[in-house]
């Protein structure tokens, strides 16, 4: 069974609740989506492997660490990009691995359009970034394709799930752990997580 993360963080709870906000215009929404994703990232990346390092200060030598792991970050296409920017300032190292999918709006199936993965992987562990968990879809078919890949560690990294979303991908990956800011109530009948924040993708791009 997967494990779900729920950040505790009162900054977490504090920007969350501006963000889910009709009050908030794109530009608030889209610093927000950066914000909060940096903090959720923080706590998403804990384990990373470390090695040790002896580092020469003024006055003598320290002990230090680096990262071991090269890290991946793949935003899905297009509401996880606006959460690529604020991880990528902390680890101006990692990868960033576009994966292009949307929802059809009738069915609520994901249909992918954009995949320029190189034919092996050169991370150890991708971090999949998406605002939403709805139906869980979207994240179960890009573990699919990054699994496919040859990736041997991956998280979701999202802001607001469902538990129909967390349901899906326990069962179908429940290798991968999931970080989210918060788990609502429930989807709609059109597949939007309520109460969640509306369209994620329309809010940062101005396009609702
Ligand atoms: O869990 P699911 O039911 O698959 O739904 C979640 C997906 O829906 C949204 O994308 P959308 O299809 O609206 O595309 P967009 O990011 O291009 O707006 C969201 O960003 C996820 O990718
Ligand atoms: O509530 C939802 C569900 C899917 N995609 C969104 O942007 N919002
Ligand atoms: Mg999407």
């Amino acid at each position: 069974m997967s494990q779900v993360f729920i950040s505790q963080h009162p900054l977490v709870a504090h920007k969350l609740a501006k963000l889910r906000s009709t009050q908030t215009e794109p530009k608030k929404f889209r610093e927000l989506v950066r914000e909060i994703t940096i903090l959720l990232a923080y706590e998403a990346t804990a384990d990373l492997q470390i090695q040790p390092v002896e580092v020469q200060t003024p006055l003598g030598t320290a002990p230090g660490a680096e990262l071991l792991e090269k890290i991946g970050l793949v935003p899905i296409l297009r509401a996880g990009l606006g959460m690529v920017e604020g991880i990528w300032e902390m680890m101006p190292s990692a990868e960033v691995w576009h994966i292009g999918i949307y929802r059809d709006e009738k069915t609520l199936k994901p249909v992918q359009y954009y995949n320029k993965l190189p034919t092996e992987p050169r991370v150890s562990v991708c971090l999949i970034l998406d605002p939403m968990l709805a139906t869980g879809g979207s994240a179960v078919a890009t573990v699919d394709i990054l699994k496919q890949w040859g990736v041997r560690r991956i998280k979701f990294v999202g802001l607001i799930g469902a538990p129909e979303g967390i349901h899906n991908m326990q069962q179908h990956h429940p290798d991968v752990p999931i970080h989210l800011a918060a788990v609502d109530d429930h989807l709609n009948e059109i597949g939007y997580i309520v109460p969640g924040l509306g369209d994620a993708g329309d809010r940062q791009f101005g396009t609702g």
